[in-house]
C-alpha cells in the first residue's frame, strides 16, 4: 500500500528518507493521507478528507487548528524535546549577547566601515558599549517543559540565580531540573525579583497576551526580556509601554512584526532557535518516524490530541477507531464485531480528555468489501469520527 504525504517548508532529508518505497511525498495526482510540516499555518486551508494525520516537526502546534482537526478523525504530532537544545543554546547566547550589548555594539562598529581611523574610534567610544555580567544576576524562567528545563539548568552553571515559574510541570522534567532551581508558585514573585525573564510556554486560547499590562507593571525597572516561544504571549500595546517607560530595557525575540520592529530597544532574531542542522534533523526524523508508526501500524506516539498506544501488530488485520470519550463505546464497537463473526485477538482503549482511540486486532483477513462495510458499520456509531482498517502485509 502506498501513502501519500504531502510536506510543507522545509523537512530535512534525514527525515525524509526514512519513507521508502511505501510512500509518495507530494505527489501531484493524488490524496495526501498526511501531512509533514514546520511552522506553516493550516488555518483557514480546507483540509482533505484524505487526511488521517499531521506531524509538525517542532514544538509549537499554534499553526494548527488542533480542536477542529480532531472533530474532523485528524491526528495531531509534534515532537517534544527534538529542537530544544537548539533554542536553549540560542536563548543562553542571546543572555550573554544582551547582558554585554553586543547587538547595539556590533551594529554601531559595523556603521564605522569606509571611515578612518577605525582602531582609535574603537578604543574612544567602548564606553558607551559597557555591560553587565550574568554571573549572580536573577533569571526567571517561565515554563519548564523541554526548553525551560535546560535554560534553567544551565543557567545555573553560568553561576545565575535561577527561578521558575511553572504551575503545570511535568514529573518527567520535574525530575531533570536541578534542586538549585527555585520553583515559585506566584508568577508576580518571578516577575518583581527577575533581572532576566525567560519564557517557554506554548502559545494556545489561555495564553494569548499572558505578559499583559499588569505583568509588565510587576517587573523591575530594565528588565530584559527574552522571547523564544511566541510573539502573541506578549499584549504589543503594554510591551510597547513598557519599552517607553523603561521596565524593559531590552526585548529580545524570535517573533518580529511590523509593529515591534520599529521599536528602539527591540533585538529582533527571524525565527531562528530551532534553526541548526542537528535540531532540524532530530525534528524531521522523529515527525517522520511517527506518521510511518501510525499510518503502518495505527500505533501513537507523541500526539497532541491522543493518547500514546503500542500495540505490536501481530493479528492478520487492524481496525482503528478514533471516537469520542463517551461510555459505552467499546461496547457497541464490540457488538458490531460480533455481528459480522469477526473474532478479536486483542484490543486497547484509552482516552485522553474528551477524546478516545481503539486499537482491534481481529484474526479475520478482510476482503475489500468486508473492509469498507465494517468501516462504514463503525463510522455510523454516534461519536466516531475516523475508523481505518490496516491489513498487516507480513502475516502468514
Ligand atoms: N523559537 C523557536 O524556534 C521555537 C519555539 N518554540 C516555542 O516554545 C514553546 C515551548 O516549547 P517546549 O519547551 O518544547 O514545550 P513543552 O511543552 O515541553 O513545555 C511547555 C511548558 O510550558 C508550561 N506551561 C503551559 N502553560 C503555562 C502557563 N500558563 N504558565 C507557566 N507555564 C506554562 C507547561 O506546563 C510546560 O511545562 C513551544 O510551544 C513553541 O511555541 C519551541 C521550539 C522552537
Ligand atoms: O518548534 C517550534 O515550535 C518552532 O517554533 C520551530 O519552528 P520552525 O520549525 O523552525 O519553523
Amino acid at each position: 500500500m502506498t501513502h501519500h504525504i504531502k510536506t510543507y517548508n522545509q523537512i530535512a532529508n534525514a527525515g525524509l528518507s526514512l519513507l521508502d518505497e511505501q510512500y509518495k511525498v507530494n505527489a501531484a495526482d493524488a490524496d495526501p493521507d498526511a501531512i509533514l510540516l514546520r511552522s506553516h499555518s493550516l488555518h483557514n486551508e480546507p483540509l482533505p478528507s484524505s487526511v488521517q494525520a499531521i506531524a509538525r516537526a517542532g514544538a509549537g502546534t499554534n499553526n494548527i487548528p488542533v480542536e477542529s482537526f480532531t472533530e474532523q478523525g485528524v491526528v495531531v504530532f509534534n515532537t517534544p524535546g527534538a529542537n530544544a537544545n537548539a533554542v536553549k543554546e540560542l536563548v543562553l547566547s542571546c543572555l550573554i549577547a544582551s547582558a554585554r550589548n553586543l547587538f547595539s555594539a556590533i551594529t554601531w562598529t559595523n556603521s564605522l566601515k569606509g571611515s578612518t581611523n577605525v582602531a582609535q574610534q574603537v578604543e574612544a567610544n567602548k564606553k558607551a558599549f559597557i555591560g553587565n555580567e550574568i554571573r549572580g544576576k536573577k533569571l526567571g524562567v517561565i515554563g519548564l517543559g523541554n526548553i525551560g528545563s535546560v535554560v534553567a539548568n544551565d543557567a545555573l552553571s553560568l553561576d545565575m540565580d535561577v527561578v521558575a515559574y511553572d504551575p503545570f510541570v511535568s514529573v518527567d522534567v520535574a525530575w531533570m531540573i536541578s534542586r538549585n532551581v527555585q520553583r515559585v508558585h506566584n508568577l508576580e514573585e518571578l516577575l518583581a525579583t527577575c533581572d532576566y525573564i525567560t519564557i517557554h510556554v506554548p502559545l494556545s486560547e489561555k495564553t494569548t497576551g499572558f505578559i499583559d499590562e499588569k505583568a509588565f507593571k510587576a517587573m523591575k525597572k530594565g528588565i530584559q526580556f527574552i522571547n523564544f516561544a511566541r510573539g502573541e504571549l506578549v499584549d504589543e500595546q503594554a510591551l510597547e509601554a513598557a519599552l517607553k517607560d523603561g521596565t524593559v530595557g531590552k526585548y529580545i525575540t524570535d517573533f518580529p512584526n511590523d509593529r515591534i520592529f520599529e521599536l528602539e530597544n527591540v533585538v529582533a532574531i527571524p525565527h531562528l532557535g530551532a534553526s541548526t542542522l542537528e535540531s532540524e534533523e532530530n525534528c524531521a526524523v522523529m515527525a517522520a518516524t511517527q506518521l510511518k508508526n501510525f499510518l503502518e501500524t495505527g500505533n501513537i506516539r507523541n500526539a497532541v490530541n491522543l493518547p500514546n498506544i503500542d500495540l505490536p501488530l501481530t493479528s492478520p488485520g487492524r481496525l482503528t477507531i478514533m471516537h469520542k470519550n463517551v461510555p459505552n463505546m467499546v461496547g457497541q464497537i464490540s457488538t458490531l464485531l460480533a455481528e459480522r463473526a469477526f473474532n478479536i485477538a486483542d484490543m486497547v482503549n484509552r482516552s485522553r480528555g474528551s477524546w478516545a482511540y481503539t486499537l482491534i486486532d481481529i484474526d479475520n483477513k478482510l476482503t475489500d468489501p468486508e473492509a469498507v462495510d465494517i468501516l462504514n458499520r463503525l463510522q455510523n456509531i454516534e461519536g466516531v469520527v475516523r475508523a481505518r482498517h490496516i491489513a498487516n502485509g507480513w502475516h502468514k
